[in-house]
This record gives C-alpha cells, structure tokens and sequence, in this order.
C-alpha cells in the first residue's frame, strides 16, 4: 500500500473531505484493487448500506487501478492505464486535480534508466509553422529539466481520444539550438566512452532519431545550411580530443597495414586523402594544383583504388589541402517545397537545383561552422595511439547498401545497380555481427571527415513529398570507429564504434502523396519502424519488471540498432560492453496528431492514459437550474446515496428525484461503458498492430526464407559447377599426361630400336634386313618377276651357246663376254670374270 499512503492527506474534490484512513468509513484515498470495495473483506464490515460504485464494475472489467474518497464519491473516474506491466500500473496512483479536465498523475516520476533499458530516449519538438494549435504539452520540471509531455486530441477530434501522458529522459522544447541538445542528452559522455579509460578498450555509442516524417531528424543529426548536427559535432569533439595521438596512417605506413589487417569485417579500407583524390581528382585538379598523381578517371572505385595502392603499397599519395574558396555548398536544404508535388530522387545533395549529382569535392570551409564545439575537450588516455575509420551505409528496403562506393559521384554509375551488403559474422568476428565488405575511410583530420561525410550523403537515398521536400528514403547509418592500442608496445588494436542514425521518417501515403517505387519505400520504412516500435515498446516493459526478449531479429533495422545492445556472449578477449545507445524523438507538436502520438506512444519509457470523465447530465441540468440544492442531490446521486426525495414512494410511483437518480445512473453506466470501449478499443488497436507485426514478420521470414534457398541454390549451383570445373580439369590434365607419357613410352621404345639397328648395322656388313609380313601383291609381282628373270636368264644362256657356237676366236669371245658384262654385272661375275 506504499501508493495509498502517498496519497494520503489529499482533498476530496465533492466532499472536500481531507483523505486521512482507508476504506470503510474512515477516511481516506484508496487506490489500487486490493482497496477495492466489493473485493475487500472488509467491505462487509463497512456500510451495508454504502452503494457499490459504478468505479468497481469498470475495476473488475478492465482490471485497472482506481481512487475515490472515503465517502465513495465518484468525483472522478481515473483510470491509469499502464497497459505494459503491472509494475508500472502499480505507481501511476494520483489525487484529483480539480481542475476541470482530468489532470495526469503526478506520482509518474521520470524513470531511472534500469540496466535492462536499452535506450535513453529524448524527445526533441521542433518550431511549427503549422497554424494548427498545439496538442502536446511540456510539463515544466523546476526543479530540473522537463521529462514529461502531455498530449491531448485536438478539439476537432470527436472519437473522444484519452489523453495521454509520456515520461521521457528529458525533453527539449522548441527553442532548443544543436548545442543544447548536444550537451542536454550527453552526447560528449558517449565520445568518452568511444575513446575509453585509460587502459581500457572503448564501447559502443549509438546515437539515433525517430520521428515522423519531415519532424526534423535528419536536422538534428546532420544539421542545415547553417548548423552542423550531431554528427559534425561529434567529429570535432573527437578529432580535437585525440589531436596528436593520431597515427599516421598512409600507405605504405606501417600503422596502415596493421589497421587493414586489425579489421573483422572484410571491409575495402582506404586513406582519405587517395579515397577522396580517387573520386575528385580529375574534375579538381585545376584547383588543386599541387596534388600530383592524379589517378586516371574513376569509373570504379576498387578496381583502381587497388589496382593504385595494393599494388604499390608504398605509393606516395600527395594531401589534398583543406580548401577555401566561394563554392557550391552540398546540402540537404534545396530543391522542392514541402506540399509541392513529389519530385523522384531530388537529391537533396546537389547544387544549384538541378537534378544531376555533383562531383565537386565537398569543401569544410564552405560546410556550417557553428555550433564550433572548441570548448569541448575531453580526457584521453595519454598513452595510447588512435586512429579514426568512417564508414557509412544505408538500409534501404530491408538491405544494406555501402554509401562510400562513390558510384553516385560521376553520373554515369547513378544507374549502377547496387549491390547489397551482410550483416554477418566475419571468420574474424565469430562472436558478433558486422557489416560486412564496407568501404572504410581513415581520416586524419576533421576536414577530412568531413570530406567523406558529404561524399556518403551523396549517395544516400533521398526523394521530395509531400510531406517533406527532402525525405530521406533510408535510415542512414554513419559509423565512426575508433581504433586504440598502446603507442609505446604498440600491441593490438582494440575497435569501438560510435553510430550515428538518421532514421527514415513513418509517412502517411496520403499526406505524403507518395505513389509507385517512393510509395513501396515508404511502406518498407514504416514496417521497419513498427518493428522498431515493438522493440522499444518491450523495452519499456521490461523497466516495468517484464523479461520480454526484444524482437530484434525481425528486420535489419533492428539488428542493426539493438544486436550490439546485448552483453557479448563470449567472455574472454573479445569481451564487448553493451553499446550505450541513444534515441532523439523528433515531433513536431501542431503536426500530424495521430502518427506523432503513435510514435510518442511506444518510444516514451513510461506511459499513462486518462480517460476523460463524460459529464453527468443531471449535474449539467441542474447546474443551470437556480438552486444549491439541486447540486446537492446530485452529488449524492452521483455518490450513490439515496436521500428521501430520491427514493421510490411506497406506491410505486417515481419521484422526479427518482427519474434524476435514474438518469444519472444511466449517464454513469454510459461513461462505464464508454471507458470500456476505449479501453477495449485500445486494446484492439494494440493487438491489431501486434497481429499486423506477426503477420508482416511471417512475410519478411517467408521472403528472407526465399532470399535463402535462392542463395544456397546459387551457392550449391556454383560450388557444383566449381567442383565440376575442377573435376573436368583434373581429367583433362591427367589424359594429358598420359597421353604424354605414352607418346615418351613410344619414342623411347623407337629410340631403342634404332640405337639397336644402327649397333646391329655397324657390327655387321650386310644390309638390314627388314622383316616384314609378306605382301600378297608384292609376292605375286616378285614371282613375275623371277618368272622374267628366268625366262631372260634362260634366253642369255641360249645365246651364249649360240655365240660360242659361231666365233672360236678367244679376242671376239672377250667382246661378247665384256658386253654381256655391262648389260648383267650379276650373271658375269657369277661367270668369273674381272674387269681389267
Ligand atoms: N529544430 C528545428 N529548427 C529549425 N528547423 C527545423 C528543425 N527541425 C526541422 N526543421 C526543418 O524542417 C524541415 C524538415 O526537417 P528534416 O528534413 O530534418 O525532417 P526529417 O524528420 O529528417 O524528415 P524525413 O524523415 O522525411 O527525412 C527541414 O527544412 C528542417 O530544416
């Protein structure tokens, strides 16, 4: 009963009567449903008499704390509804106010951020040029800053709305500058955590902005023509802070290639000063006419930044020197006017209007300089060395894209199709996901950072509506990591981030007169959104006692924000501390009542709602009538009691008081049931979301379950192939050298042989012979041919014998032999005669 007795000592608003016992006569505020009447076991004890508040039916249908007086006048119907926790319906009890619309309780003290709390949420309203009339107020808070808004339907509104009350961290009003805001959510302290105590590694910072479209979140993260935003503001603190203990990281230094090897996320890391040369160096060598090495046109970054720089690790790269100069500012704040039609992709970082990208290098000195952030130092540990990587993404219809590709610089790759990027555990990063494949800038100053930032912005998905000329189109993600170790031992180094978020904006499809791809993305963003909204929603339970484990799974948006919000898993060197995040609701307080309060809903830590109390008609009628005692009687009918005019006569009949009491016990049973039709409806709306969540999470599984098989089909399809490539090769290359080895098997062996003819030859005079199987032809042809030779043989014997026969002379003999001899050396020699 710790409530109760904080109530006690308050004034009854009928009655008048102090609160000073508890129920059953004595007095008293009772709160909560142990006090109730009618469930209270000393409700029996009490007046029997004593009518039972209408108060109770509504307690027992919808189960919520309620207050009245000892004398069980109903003076107001409060229903506090923590519709989260029981743990947080426990602490909204509160007295009456007397004024004339139901005040919120007062006892919703601005929570503490518990350890389960995964955000600090502030709310940031934003100057209205709307002429519309406020429907949020700020409660002041003089003892600190205000912490507490209430929102109250617009009068126009007849569905007869609660109204509702959001606890916040703090809240800032609409004259809030940058500066205050930098400084009222703390922003330096998250640096400060960044860059770690000395000796130890850093933590996770994120730093993000939720509102509805067009209520100022991209102005509060990345700042106007004339102010920087956070983003700006926490590069100087941090590049001022770690000043001289930078590293000099240019190619071919040795922190360099130990940063590129220190990182998990398989990302493309470059220096600024060759990122920037690569992307600007042609169309500003004019203007920078000490650059020397410009490299050739750019058509893709990689391809020539590697082939530039891995190639060469020790190429110089020549600085490009902070520029000044009158030139086209890159900004967010051109291009159509809120209300005017949808303009397609109107890039709000173009110059002079026009629908083409620049490729002019982004130049600091033309890029807003205030709030200058000088004053700010914070304690560095001394003895360590840092070095600064950017690298900023988008997600962009549930998938993450690089920003820093500088494929949106030169026109001609604006149509390049994008390709996505994984939120993925790395070989190196086993215990926590990362982005992976980012481009990843080390900047060695502030200027330089600033450089890279514009060039991101470049890229990063905006279009016109009509609720917003420049309407981010993604939730942009701008990543600041800081890398330390120690610059004497110079050990390994430790890597933590700063994220900064500019979230898209939910946008009706109606007010933002979007339709076909801006229509689709908006409704991309705002599912996204709701499953923002539920995680935030059970963040704040759980501060209420609940142990809900946040949905973050069910799109990247989530993942993103929330996965590094969870103590790490693994407890030995890579131990992470949760990031300590941050979340900047923007609202504009005359705009879109219905999204900005849907918004306020389920990103405030606490919430209430009260319903208002429909006036009693009889109370009405008879506050116009012209006596006092009328109110009396009505108070009393009001309380229940019955008095003697306003009771049935014993005839039956019904007095006119009778008919008042009638009325107004209708009138009360109509409010009764009003509150329980909003509360129900409520309710419905609740579970309807939820229902919608569940069903739209089903979808995004269905489709991420799709976007899987296709990707394992594509895997396996192309490992197979690979595998089969390899098969086929090793075949290939295996017959190859077979057939090699036997071609060296055949010459061997013909070597072989001829060495062995050759020695054969050489060892015997006769001829070689050759051994062939016998040609039938050639047989047959040979056969002739001895065939002639014996007939020619038989004819030369024949005359001879006839030659010998005629001459007997031996010198004629001679001449015949010795022509015989020319004609056939064979048969002569076989005759015995020589040549003389
Ligand atoms: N606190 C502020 N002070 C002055 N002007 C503001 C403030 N907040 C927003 N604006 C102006 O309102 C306009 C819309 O703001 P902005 O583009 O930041 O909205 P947004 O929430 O980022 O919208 P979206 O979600 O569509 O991108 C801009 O012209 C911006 O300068």
């Amino acid at each position: 009963m710790d409530s109760l007795s904080a109530l006690l000592g308050h004034v009854c608003q009928t009655c008048g009567e102090a609160a000073a016992g508890s129920e059953g006569g004595s007095g008293g505020w009772l709160a909560g449903k142990s006090a109730l009447p009618g469930r209270s076991t000393t409700r029996k004890q009490s007046d029997a008499r004593a009518p039972r508040p209408l108060i109770h039916n509504i307690i027992i249908a919808t189960q919520l704390p309620v207050q009245y007086c000892a004398h069980k006048h109903l003076c107001k119907l409060y229903i506090h509804a923590h519709w989260n926790s029981p743990a947080q319906r426990r602490h909204t009890q509160t007295p009456p106010s007397t004024s004339t619309t139901p005040d919120v309780a007062m006892a919703m003290e601005p929570p503490p951020r518990p350890s389960s709390s995964l955000f600090d949420v502030y709310l940031r309203l934003r100057p209205s040029n709307s002429a519309n009339a406020r429907f949020l107020t700020v409660e002041e808070n003089e003892a600190t800053h205000p912490t507490h808004i209430t929102i109250k339907p617009p009068t126009s509104d007849n569905r007869k709305r609660a109204i509702e009350r959001h606890a916040f961290t703090r809240v800032f009003e609409e004259d809030a500058k940058q500066l205050d805001l930098f400084s009222g959510i703390r922003a330096a302290s998250v640096i400060e955590g960044v860059l770690g105590a000395p000796g130890h590694h850093g933590r996770d910072g994120l730093i993000a902005t939720l509102g509805v479209t067009g209520s100022g979140k991209s102005h509060t993260i990345l700042g106007t023509k004339s102010q920087r935003g956070l983003t700006q503001m926490a590069l100087q603190v941090l590049f001022q802070s770690t000043g001289g203990q930078l590293v000099q990281s240019f190619y071919g230094a040795p922190a360099f290639s130990s940063l590129a090897a220190a990182d998990v996320s398989e990302s493309n890391m470059f220096t600024a000063t060759a990122y920037l040369d690569s992307l600007y160096g042609d169309d500003q060598s004019e203007r920078f006419p000490s650059r020397g090495n410009t490299p050739m046109p750019v058509y893709d970054l990689y391809p020539i930044l590697k082939s530039t720089f891995s190639s060469r690790p020790s190429a110089g790269i020549h600085s490009i020197r902070p520029v000044s100069g009158t030139l086209s500012r890159i900004t967010r704040s051109m291009t159509t006017k809120p209300g005017s039609p949808p303009k397609k992709d109107c890039s709000s970082f173009i110059t002079n209007g026009g629908s083409r990208r620049t490729n002019k290098i982004p130049r600091p000195s033309t890029l807003p300089q205030t709030p200058d952030m000088d004053h700010v130092a914070l304690p560095v540990d001394t003895t360590a060395e840092f070095a600064i990587i950017i690298s900023m993404y988008e997600v962009y219809n549930d998938r993450i894209f690089d920003l820093l590709t500088g494929s949106a610089i030169k026109n001609k790759h604006s149509s390049l199709k994008r390709r996505a990027l994984l939120f993925k555990s790395t070989e190196q990063s086993t215990d926590r996901k990362v982005v992976a494949g980012l481009t990843k800038i080390i900047c060695g100053s502030f200027e330089e950072a600033l450089m890279v930032l514009e060039t991101g912005l470049v890229e990063r998905k905006v279009a016109g509506t009509g609720s917003n000329a420049v309407s981010s189109r993604s939730h942009g993600f701008f990543c600041v990591e800081v890398k330390k170790r120690d610059a004497q031992r110079k050990g390994p180094w430790s890597s933590s981030t700063m994220t900064i978020v500019d979230l898209a904006g939910s946008e009706r499809a109606r007010q933002a007169k979007t339709a076909g791809e801006t229509l689709a993305e908006a409704g991309k963003i705002n599912e996204s959104l709701m499953y923002l909204g539920q995680c935030m929603q059970m963040q704040s339970d759980n501060q209420g006692g609940s142990k809900n484990i946040i949905p973050f799974r069910q799109c990247k948006l989530t993942e993103l924000l929330f996965s590094n919000s969870f103590p790490s898993s693994s407890r030995q060197q890579n131990y992470h501390h949760p990031q300590k995040s941050i979340m900047i609701v923007n609202a504009d307080p005359k705009g879109d009542f219905n999204a900005t309060s849907q918004i306020l809903r389920y990103s405030a830590l606490a919430r209430e709602v009260t319903v208002p109390r429909i006036p009693s008609t009889s109370s009405t009628i008879l506050a116009s009538g012209p006596t006092g005692r009328s109110h009396k009687h009505t108070s009393s009918a009001s309380s229940g009691r019955t008095t003697p005019s306003g009771r049935a006569t014993p005839s039956g009949r019904t007095t006119p008081s009778a008919m008042l009491e009638e009325l107004d016990a209708s009138n009360a049973e109509i409010a009764r049931l009003t509150a329980e039709m909003e509360v129900f409806a409520m309710r419905l709306a609740e579970e309807t979301a939820r229902r919608r969540a569940a069903e739209a999470s089903w979808r995004a599984a269905e489709d991420r379950m799709a976007d899987r098989e296709q990707e394992v089909r594509d895997e396996c399809h192309a490992f197979t192939e690979h595998a089969v490539e390899a098969e086929r090769r090793r075949w290939q290359s295996a017959l190859d050298s077979e057939l090699e080895n036997q071609q060296n098997h055949l010459d061997s062996k013909i070597d072989i042989v001829i060495q062995a003819t050759k020695a054969q030859v050489r060892q015997s005079d006769d001829a070689v012979k050759v051994y062939e199987d016998p040609d039938p032809e050639l047989q047959e042809r040979v056969q002739e041919l001895e065939l002639q030779n014996e007939i020619l043989r038989a004819k030369l014997e024949a005359k001879e014998r006839e030659g010998q026969a005629r001459t007997s002379s031996p010198v004629k003999k001679m001449r015949v032999l010795k022509a015989k001899r020319w004609e056939d050396p064979e048969s002569v020699a076989g005759l015995g005669f020589a040549d003389d």
